[in-house]
């Protein structure tokens, strides 16, 4: 199967999940093999949202039930924050969304390798989810190193936006943490901002050495890794839904 084929099929051809370059950064990426191109075509499929159905009253009945909670994670890049975390939280329900082909199959590998059952996918637009959910239907919300748009005329694109953080509130619940973390020192002050501004959250009053320092539990992401080893040091921001 030809890696042209692989992507056409994950991308504007499938019709449904094509997410435009200009919006989310890459949705595209080096050819599939035919093993991450089965896991596309068969695993993947079962684990998918269906937006263009009603979404269920509660968003547990995503799962099957022993899930008490759903979480999302925005941007799951490799997944290897999504996969630690729902090993950890066999009763928590995870939705993870990543328009990225080359990201997804990577997950979906290691979902069948370790058969975790907790997990739901969305190959697209994060926010397109956020829009879907019921009200109070979500426990956390995970946003690890957004694409940081730093041309002063593309950070409109930037996921934190009082449009998007609106959207959040009104899928989380009272007391439900947003963790954010970002390696741009810009892209973290405009966060702090812009949740400041917000009359949905409150930051989590934390010390300086809090914010340096990741949450317990932490599974470092390949993005991080690199940002790490380039000197770049990241920040944690914790906040909670009032
Ligand atoms: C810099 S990478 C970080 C990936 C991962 N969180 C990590 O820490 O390794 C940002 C990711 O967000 C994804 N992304 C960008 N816009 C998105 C959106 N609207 N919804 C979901 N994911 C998005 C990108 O495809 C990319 O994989």
């Amino acid at each position: 199967m030809s890696g042209d084929k692989t992507q056409g099929r994950s991308g504007a051809a499938a019709g449904e999940d094509f997410t435009p370059r200009r919006l989310y950064g890459r949705s595209k990426g080096k050819a599939l093999r035919p093993g991450q191109a089965r896991l596309i075509d068969e695993l993947l499929p079962k684990l998918l949202l269906d937006l263009s159905a009603p979404a269920p009253h509660d968003a547990r009945a995503l799962f099957d039930s022993r899930v008490r909670e759903t979480r999302l994670e925005i941007g799951f890049g490799g997944g290897e924050h999504l996969i630690a975390t729902a090993a950890r939280n066999p009763d928590v329900g995870f939705i993870g969304c990543e328009p990225f082909v080359n990201g997804m199959a990577r997950l979906l590998a290691r979902i069948a390798a370790e058969g975790l059952g907790n997990i739901r996918l969305r190959q697209g637009d994060a926010i397109e989810v956020v829009d879907w959910l019921p009200d109070a239907s979500l426990a956390r919300v995970y946003l690890f190193y957004p694409d940081p748009w730093p041309k002063r005329r593309h950070r409109k694109r930037r996921l934190v936006s009082p449009d998007n953080l609106a959207k959040l509130a009104r899928v989380m619940t009272p007391g439900a943490q947003l963790r954010f973390a970002t390696d741009i020192d810009d892209y973290a002050g405009w966060t702090l901002a812009r949740l400041a501004a917000s009359p949905d959250f409150d930051w989590r009053a934390q010390s300086a050495q809090d914010w340096l320092s990741p949450w317990d539990g932490w599974t470092q992401t390949k993005y991080e890794a690199k940002a790490m080893a380039a000197g770049r040091k990241p920040v944690y921001l914790t906040f909670a839904r009032r």
